[in-house]
């Protein structure tokens, strides 16, 4: 079993091609699918500790990979039974159930088991749960001990991460690839914690999950995504090369501050705070706002937004940020007030979901919509949550799976563009920064654990900088 970090993201239309050129390149489905039932069953096996077990079937080739895996059980001696919403339908899962030479439990009467197995559907839901099917999913679920769904639990959307009638699982062993559904909300919440069980089809895709910084040198031993690299300072490094940041600073200080500090943690070299503000830290260098201020050449990005306020100063600050032609960090404010077709290619936004919604409306999923965004302005789109996506203008997409729900309190945005200001100001290629602030932010978060406030994430930066 394989943690999702920095694995390919595949739709259920990728995933069927990619199964399709597998089956044209001589492997036939059945291959496949004995491949996913016998993957299931021994990680069903190890967490099953001997408990009994019951498989939910649907009609297709979930529940094709279900009965697979109920025959392995039964010859590794494990106490398992199946039940079925119905007949098999697809050829394949014909197949598969001839080979389970036990009863098959009709869903609605189905006895409860200590070990639940999801495998009604997969990526090839079509629609919501019936109620005669929803219902004693759900009843079983609550009666097990334990919640284990193959591919995706039944009843989410594999495409847009809706739930349509899942009950929540505890783990899910997502079959090749990750799905759109294992990381967005609300579908990811339903899965648990998701596992890779490989079966041999090849997968290619634009779109991976965030992976965790590789230590320098290993970036070539990587065999799946792209890597995020964190920058360190070198013999050779002084404060310009490390980057100087600009944080320009408006109405409400607090969040401008909570920038600084957090570009300073995340290890930027200089930070310029740009603003009327007082007081420590001594090292962040204070300066009153002006566009004269924002030419230094050394200055490798500009956060603009956080706490900047919406009036006619504030838009004359944007301007001049713009101006600067600089390498821009739009965040809070400034994506309020900017026209998004006067974005500089090349800039990162960091817009939560309404300040998303408000520049390009809400058409489509997640990943869809910030890839368009991105593709429409030319600029990096962090588009934050707890399912935060990020797309490049080239259709690279990385979502980061692991955050921490605690960031959900004030602050924490301004301390993201911070961290990403800094990474961009070290040299990073937007799309590469903002990974690296994204993964920043999370794992300072998971480090701090509970209520923790927004200046303790900004100085925790630090301590996961590595
Ligand atoms: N990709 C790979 O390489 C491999 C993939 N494999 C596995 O295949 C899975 C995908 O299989 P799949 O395409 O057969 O779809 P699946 O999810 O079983 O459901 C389709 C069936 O359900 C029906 N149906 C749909 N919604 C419904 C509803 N709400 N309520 C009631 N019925 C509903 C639908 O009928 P219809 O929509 O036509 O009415 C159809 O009969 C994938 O997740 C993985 O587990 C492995 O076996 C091998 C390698
Ligand atoms: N439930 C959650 N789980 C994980 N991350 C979250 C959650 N809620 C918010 N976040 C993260 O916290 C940050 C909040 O940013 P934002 O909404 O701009 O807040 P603020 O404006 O108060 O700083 C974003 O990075 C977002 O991804
Ligand atoms: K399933």
């Amino acid at each position: 079993m394989i943690p999702l970090d920095g694995q390919p993201i595949l739709t259920a239309g990728e995933m069927r091609a990619a199964e399709e050129a597998t089956m044209v390149a001589g492997t036939s489905v059945d291959t496949l699918m004995e491949r996913a039932g016998e993957g299931v069953a021994v990680a069903v096996h190890r967490l099953a500790a001997g408990a009994d077990i019951v498989i939910l079937c649907g009609p297709g080739n979930n529940g094709g990979d279900g009965y697979v895996a109920a025959a392995a059980l039964h010859r590794m001696g494990a106490a398992v039974r199946v039940a079925a919403s119905g007949a098999p339908a697809s050829p394949a899962a014909v197949r598969a159930a001839a080979r389970w030479h036990g009863p098959v439990e009709a869903l609605a009467q189905a006895e409860p088991a200590t070990i639940l197995v999801d495998a009604l559907f997969g990526t090839g839901l079509s629609r919501p749960l019936a109620d005669e099917v929803a219902a004693p999913l759900h009843r079983l679920a609550r009666a097990a001990r334990l919640r284990i769904a193959v591919d995706v639990p039944s009843g989410v959307g594999s495409d847009d991460g809706a739930v349509l009638g899942a009950a929540t699982c505890d783990i899910t062993l997502a079959l090749e690839a990750a799905k759109p559904a294992h990381l967005l909300q609300p579908a990811a919440q339903a899965c648990g914690t998701v596992r890779l069980i490989p079966i041999g089809v090849p997968v290619v895709s634009h779109t991976h999950v965030l992976s965790s910084p590789l230590p320098e040198g290993e970036r070539d031993m990587a065999c799946v995504a792209p890597s995020i690299t964190l920058p360190t300072p070198g013999p050779n490094s002084h404060k310009y090369t490390r980057g100087m940041v600009a944080i320009v600073a408006g109405g409400m200080a607090g969040a401008s501050e909570l920038a600084s500090i957090a570009a300073m943690r995340a290890g930027a070299g200089y930070v310029l705070h740009l603003g009327e503000g007082q007081g420590p830290p001594h090292a962040l260098v204070r300066k009153i706002f002006s566009a004269d201020a924002l030419q230094d050449a050394r200055i490798g990005a500009i956060v603009v937004g956080p706490g900047l306020g919406r009036d006619d100063a504030t838009r004359r600050m944007l301007d001049a940020s713009l101006a600067a032609h600089r390498p821009l960090v739009i965040d809070g404010d400034a994506l309020r007030l900017i026209d998004p077709t006067t974005i500089p290619a090349g800039s990162i936004l960091t817009p939560h979901g309404g300040e998303f919604s408000h520049l390009f409306g809400q058409e489509g999923d997640k990943i869809t919509r910030t890839r368009r965004a991105a593709a429409q302005t030319g600029a990096v789109i962090v588009h934050k949550g707890p399912d935060t996506v990020i797309a490049a203008p080239d259709g690279r997409v990385t979502v980061a799976g692991e955050g921490s729900p605690w960031l959900s309190t004030a602050g924490t945005g301004d301390v993201l563009a911070g961290a990403i200001g800094a990474m961009r100001a070290a040299g990073l290629d937007p799309f590469a920064a903002a990974g690296a602030g994204v993964w920043l932010h999370g794992a300072a978060a998971r480090r701090l654990g509970p209520a923790f406030i927004a200046d303790d994430l900004a100085d925790a930066l630090s301590a996961v900088r590595g």
